[in-house]
């Protein structure tokens, strides 16, 4: 049995986790297995560290200087919390020792660059001086989001009971934490940030027991009954009578299916989509910090992808490129993508194999079939080269806007119209408006449960590459060998509809958006906020008062206003309403799980002041 050098009732020196920082701790225990010592912080923080963390008394100069913390907390709450990364980092300025600050530097960069082995004890709720409310970040009143309010949570937070709290309350693993910052501006605003996030250091990615998607077979007939569906629906819009209850016609024997030009075709677009992605243009952002608390880098260049994009499809429609060929060889193209996004998907199960257990997505399982679905490594990258974040707004999502494109000229053709009909032109410019919105926006996806919680797996590869482009452009499809002729009169009620949602849709959104990146923003001064003990506050007022998901809402309504001018004839064009508010209703219920799981007792009082979900006085 290997040896222990400290006995249980030592007190020695505890590392705090992601700092070079020791602090005085009681020896509790030692697991023979994991060979990590279970320590007792002067604060009562309860924490297994390994062996390496842990140094005898006598190994430490005592320092002169008489500011002494004893505490984690009490130091961390006199840090300057903007600029240092470690909570456990002494404010600028603080008096150490010259060997003391160095051997503290090359500490620090090993934390950077080690990942600490460290398991957090799961969070107590042992009263500790305050009540259980406080602790839990439970709000005593609802506050209003201005200045002065600021200052107020400002010391709350740095009180040394409130650091405590707030400090033992961040180190449940979490990864959502987010701040994603500017890399390239060094400045540090000086407008009080309010709350800014405390660090949180998960040291372990848990693996998930509790499955979402029906578990492992749930996952498993999604991943057969997607592509299924695909095709299902393809072939049937493309009958003449498209109706649901009618049987559909036989898929095409594979022979016919395949086509290697086809193939070429759409290896050539995802290559070209890389290569735009590659270019040094565009600022370089950090995301969301990850267990080991780094960042990693992105760069938004997605609009100018767009921009350079449309330069490249508008060229070759001058030079006589046709279109066409995309439209009648639709079911070959969604074939080499489901191809792609399967062969991608096993390329990403095996690349996890090799990755490092604290780079797996928290949402994996342990179990293969699940894993192959969710994703099990959170950022699979070649290099710098991010292929979640790149495939999740750059092939699909302008691929849908080709696509589109591609279905107006055929409409065109087909029709032999002068002119697209009015639908087309519709469907055309509001989902160009939501491809353009979001490429626009393209740091707000850095924040979404799709980067900072699932990994990349089939389920965004399959979604990203082939399910955006062939399913959300189903209505300009349909609009081809279906016209329909709209009415102005409801022409003008479906765009002031589509307007209303889209103002919805990104008010809310950019109201989050700014909150997070600066909650002391004078222009959101006006909202009503519930403080939570992470750090973080959340809306209560404003789009986010109105219902708890009101980005989900205006989504939805565009989602209708996308279908409605296909009229009202067949089911069909309406699929993506009815799978997409599927999909949110799911995806509300998955964020609001981990939100509970976040802000605790917070989130609950959030719940009960906003009590719709998404759709007011409905859900
Ligand atoms: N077209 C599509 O197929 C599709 C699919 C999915 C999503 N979307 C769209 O994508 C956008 C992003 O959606 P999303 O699902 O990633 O989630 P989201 O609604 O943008 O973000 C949810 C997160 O916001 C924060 N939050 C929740 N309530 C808050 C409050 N009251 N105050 C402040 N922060 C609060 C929480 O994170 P923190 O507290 O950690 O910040 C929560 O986890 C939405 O507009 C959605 O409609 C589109
Ligand atoms: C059908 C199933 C089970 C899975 C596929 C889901 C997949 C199609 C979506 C999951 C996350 C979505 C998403 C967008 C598009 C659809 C998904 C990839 C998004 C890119 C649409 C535009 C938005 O503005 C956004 C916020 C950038 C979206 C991010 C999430």
């Amino acid at each position: 049995m290997p040896s222990r050098k400290f006995a249980e009732g030592e007190v020695v020196r505890g590392r705090w986790p992601g700092s070079s920082l020791y602090y005085e701790v009681e020896i509790l225990s030692h697991d023979s297995k994991s060979q990590l010592y279970t320590v007792k912080y002067k604060d009562g923080t309860e924490l297994e560290l390994k062996e390496s963390d842990v140094k005898p008394l006598k190994s430490f100069k005592q320092r002169k200087s008489g500011s002494t913390s004893s505490s984690p907390s009490r130091r961390r709450g006199s840090r300057s919390r903007s600029r240092s990364r470690s909570p456990g980092r002494a404010p600028k300025g603080s008096r150490r020792s010259a060997s003391a600050s160095h051997q503290a530097d090359i500490k620090e960069k090993e934390a950077r660059r080690e990942i600490l082995q460290v398991k957090l004890t799961p969070l107590v709720l042992k009263p500790f001086g305050n009540s259980i409310n406080v602790y839990n970040g439970e709000p005593e009143h609802m506050e209003r989001n201005d200045i002065s309010h600021k200052t107020k949570q400002e010391r709350i937070i740095l009180s040394p009971e409130g650091s405590y709290t707030a400090t033992q309350y961040s180190l449940r693993p979490r990864r959502e934490e987010v701040k994603v910052k500017e890399v390239e501006s060094k400045e540090q605003k000086l407008v009080p940030r309010g709350p800014a996030p405390l660090e949180t250091f998960q040291v372990t990615t848990p693996q998930r027991k509790d499955l979402e998607f029906g578990g492992v077979p749930g996952a498993f007939l999604i991943m057969l009954g997607l592509p299924a569906t695909l095709f299902l629906l393809l072939l049937q819009c493309r009958q003449k009578d498209p109706s649901l209850l009618t049987f559909p016609p036989p898929l095409p024997a594979l022979d016919q299916l395949w086509e290697t030009r086809v193939c070429g075709i759409y290896l050539l677009w995802f290559f070209v989509q890389a290569l735009f992605y590659l270019l040094p243009i565009g600022k370089v952002v950090e995301g969301t910090p990850l267990v080991d608390g780094r960042r990693l880098k992105y760069r938004l260049n997605g609009f100018y992808a767009f921009v350079l994009t449309s330069a490249a499809v508008g060229a070759s429609l001058f030079w006589g490129m046709e279109l066409h060929y995309v439209y009648t060889h639709f079911l070959q193209f969604a074939l080499a993508a489901v191809l792609f996004s399967v062969l991608l998907s096993v390329y990403l199960y095996a690349h996890s194999l090799k990755a490092p257990r604290d780079e797996l997505s928290p949402a994996s399982s342990g179990n293969a079939v699940y894993d192959f679905f969710i994703g099990r490594e959170l950022n699979p990258r070649i290099g710098a080269f991010d292929l979640k974040y790149f495939c999740e707004l750059r092939p699909g999502l302008i691929g849908w806007v080709v696509v589109n494109l591609v279905m107006l000229l055929a409409e065109m053709k087909v029709q032999e119209r002068d002119v697209p009909s009015l639908a087309m032109v519709l469907v055309n410019s509001f989902q160009l408006l939501y491809v353009v919105d979001a490429l626009w926006n393209e740091e707000a996806l850095l924040t979404t449960m799709d980067i900072v919680h699932d990994g990349f797996g089939f389920m965004l590869a399959f979604g990203d590459l082939v399910w955006v482009p062939f399913t959300y452009s189903l209505q300009a499809f349909y609009l081809v060998s279906h016209p329909h002729d709209l009415s102005w009169p409801f022409a003008s009620f479906i765009i002031a509809l589509k307007l209303c949602g889209y103002v919805i849709f990104r008010c809310a959104n950019s109201q989050k958006n700014a909150f997070r990146k600066n909650p002391s923003d004078p222009k959101l001064a006006h909202l009503k906020t519930i403080h939570t003990s992470t750090g973080k506050s959340l809306l209560v007022s404003g789009w986010w008062g109105f219902v708890r998901h009101p980005n989900y809402l205006g989504d939805l309504i565009m989602a209708l206003a996308w279908s409605l001018p296909c009229g009202f004839n067949h089911v069909l064009p309406y699929f993506y309403v009815i799978y997409f508010t599927m999909l949110l209703v799911h995806r509300e219920a998955r964020d609001e799980h981990q939100c509970k799981r976040k802000y605790g007792l917070a989130w609950e009082k959030y719940c009960q002041r906003v009590p719709y979900r998404i759709f007011p006085y409905v859900y």
